[in-house]
This record gives structure tokens, C-alpha cells and sequence, in this order.
């Protein structure tokens, strides 16, 4: 719940600066709360096996590695090299957290927009609008959808399971559900003067709205994904925080995923890319 201040991007063109943004944007989506399910710094959502602290360990553990994924970008790397550093990143994840899995997920699409940003911020320039999104789309797409496939793991399970894209498909079309939906929700947001943490609130719903999360999938199956969408749909369409009482309104809708055990990973996941591709990219 706190008012920290959103560091503008000094980022742009220096891998340590993009590295500590990373870090950061991950800090700013465990600040926010209501987000509903998920773990913030007020409570744990629907997890017992983590808390604030587990996601704060995980991010300063990841600094090293988005500094190799930005100067990996900025050399032009393939996939291949990528997906090294990410590995390793992961195991950083692990070793840091106890073997919780926090922010997989992030390391993964976060990790390629930082490797983007690598590639096509130079200082006093700012990439184009879209443009982080385009350059993972027109540069890894092909190598992300033919990439090795984790088969135990819940998402790639959950994936196969109820036939759909999750991270992999998200990366490879150039992250559409953060640039037609994340990042017009934190403009709008913005725009109620509710506060920056209300802004994030609102992306967050909104991605939870029209995501198919496979954390939701595989926790509440169909059904449970459903409610997650549909719950939100309706706290945005009654105003989102735009409307009185919202704070109160998104509490009972956090507690209503707690209820379920649903947790939306990929939407938590998507709003940190969100604002780090809010903090890089000239508005549209
Ligand atoms: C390519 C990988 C991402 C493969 O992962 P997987 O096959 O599992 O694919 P997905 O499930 O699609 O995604 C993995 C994680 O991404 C988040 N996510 C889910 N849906 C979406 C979506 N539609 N769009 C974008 N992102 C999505 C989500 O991560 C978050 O949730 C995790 C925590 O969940 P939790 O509830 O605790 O669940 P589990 O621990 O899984 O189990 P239970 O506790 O419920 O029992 C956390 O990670 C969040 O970040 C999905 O989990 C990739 O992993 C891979 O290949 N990596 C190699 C490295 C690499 O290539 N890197 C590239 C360069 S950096
Ligand atoms: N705040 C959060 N709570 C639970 N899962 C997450 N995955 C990424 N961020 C998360």
C-alpha cells in the first residue's frame, strides 16, 4: 500500500539502470494491493508458501541476470543465449526463495522485454511506442514457440490441458495483452487521480479480466478461470477505481479469490511489464 515513487527511466541505453528498473517494477506490483489472490506486502492472497518477503528476496536475487539479459540484447544474442541466462536467473529464483516458485513467469517475459530494452534503448532516446513488444515479436518469436517445453510444470500442463497459449503465446505476439489492455488500464486509472497505486490496481484487473492465466487454470480449472474474469470484468464496467468505494469493492473481490484459492500469476506477472514498458517507451 505505499505511495513509493515511480522512478522515471535514467534506463534508457544502460544495462545496470534497466536491471534496477526490472527490480523495481517487480517492488511496485508487491506493493499494490487489492490485487485479488495475490501475495502483496498486507497479506499472502490465496498462498501459504510464500509472503512479501519471499518476493523480495526473489527480486534483488534477479538484478544480475536482467543486467546480463539488457547487455545480451544490446549485443543482438539469440534465443538460445536468452533462455541460458533465464535458467540461471531461475535457479537464482530457487535458491533465493527456499524453492518457491515467485517469479518464473516474470523472468521469462519481463526478462525478454529487458533484453528488448537492451537492444533499442540508446541514452536520451526512447524506444517508439509498441516498440519493446515488436522487437521480442520480430526477433524471438519463431525460437519462443519452438523452445523447449517444460512437461511437469503446472503452466505448460495447464497449457496443453485447456488449450492455450500462456506466456510463450503472450511473448511471442509481442505482449498484446499489455499494450491493448495493461497499459490503456493504467492510463485510465491514472486518469481517475485516485493515485498510482489505484492506476496499478486498475491494469491489474483489467489484465485479470481478458488474460487466460494458466495459474488460474490450474488452480480453479475452467470454472474458477471464469469467476477470476468475470469478477473483474464487473468491478471495471461498475468504474473500476474510479467509482466510490472501490478500495473497499476490490478488498471483497481479493477475498473472494482467497475463498477459491485462486491466485492470477500471469496477471501480477504482466502488470510489472506493464510498468516497466510505462517507464521505457515514448507515450502514444
Ligand atoms: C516458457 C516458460 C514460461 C515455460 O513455462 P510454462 O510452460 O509453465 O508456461 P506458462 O504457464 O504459460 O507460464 C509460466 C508462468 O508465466 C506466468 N503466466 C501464466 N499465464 C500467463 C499468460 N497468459 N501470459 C503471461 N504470463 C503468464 C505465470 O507465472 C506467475 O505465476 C507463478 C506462480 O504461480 P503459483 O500459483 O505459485 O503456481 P505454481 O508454483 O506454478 O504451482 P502451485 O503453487 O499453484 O501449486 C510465478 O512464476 C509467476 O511469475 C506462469 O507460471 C519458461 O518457464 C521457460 O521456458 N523458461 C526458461 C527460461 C527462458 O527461456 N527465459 C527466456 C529469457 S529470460
Ligand atoms: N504478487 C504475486 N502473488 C502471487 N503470485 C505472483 N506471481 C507474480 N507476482 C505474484
Amino acid at each position: 500500500m505505499s505511495a513509493r515513487p515511480v522512478r522515471l527511466a535514467p534506463a534508457v541505453g544502460d544495462p545496470a539502470a534497466l536491471a534496477r528498473l526490472a527490480v523495481e517494477v517487480l517492488r511496485l506490483e508487491l506493493d499494490t494491493y487489492p490485487k485479488p489472490g495475490l501475495v502483496s506486502r498486507i497479506d499472502s492472497g490465496s498462498h501459504d508458501d510464500m509472503e512479501a518477503a519471499t518476493f523480495e528476496a526473489s527480486a534483488a536475487a534477479l538484478e544480475p541476470y536482467f543486467a546480463d539479459l539488457a547487455e545480451a540484447g544490446a549485443q543482438g544474442l539469440p534465443m538460445a543465449q536468452l533462455r541460458r541466462i533465464g535458467l540461471a536467473a531461475e535457479a537464482a529464483m530457487r535458491a533465493a526463495t527456499g524453492g518457491v516458485n515467485t517469479h518464473r513467469g516474470a523472468i521469462f517475459g519481463l526478462g525478454l522485454l529487458v533484453s528488448a530494452a537492451g537492444a533499442l534503448a540508446a541514452p536520451g532516446h526512447r524506444p517508439a511506442p509498441f516498440a519493446l513488444g515488436a522487437h521480442v515479436r520480430a526477433r524471438h518469436a519463431g525460437a519462443i514457440l519452438d523452445g523447449p517445453v517444460l512437461l511437469h510444470a503446472p503452466g505448460a500442463r495447464a497449457r496443453r490441458r485447456f488449450r492455450v497459449g500462456g506466456a510463450p503465446a503472450e511473448a511471442a505476439a509481442g505482449f498484446p495483452t499489455l499494450y491493448r489492455v495493461g497499459l490503456p488500464a493504467l492510463h485510465r486509472g491514472r486518469r481517475a487521480r485516485a493515485g498510482e497505486e489505484a492506476a496499478r490496481v486498475e491494469a491489474c484487473l483489467a489484465l485479470i479480466a481478458a488474460l487466460d492465466d494458466t495459474n488460474l487454470l490450474h488452480r480453479g480449472g475452467e470454472a474458477g478461470a471464469r469467476f477470476a474474469r468475470e469478477a473483474s470484468a464487473a468491478f471495471l464496467a461498475a468504474g473500476g477505481v474510479g467509482q466510490d468505494g472501490w478500495r473497499d469493492r476490490a478488498e471483497a473481490l481479493h477475498r473472494a479469490f482467497v475463498a477459491r484459492r485462486l491466485s492470477p500469476g500471469g496477471a501480477a506477472d504482466l502488470l510489472a511489464m506493464t510498468l516497466f514498458v510505462d517507464q521505457l517507451e515514448r507515450a502514444p
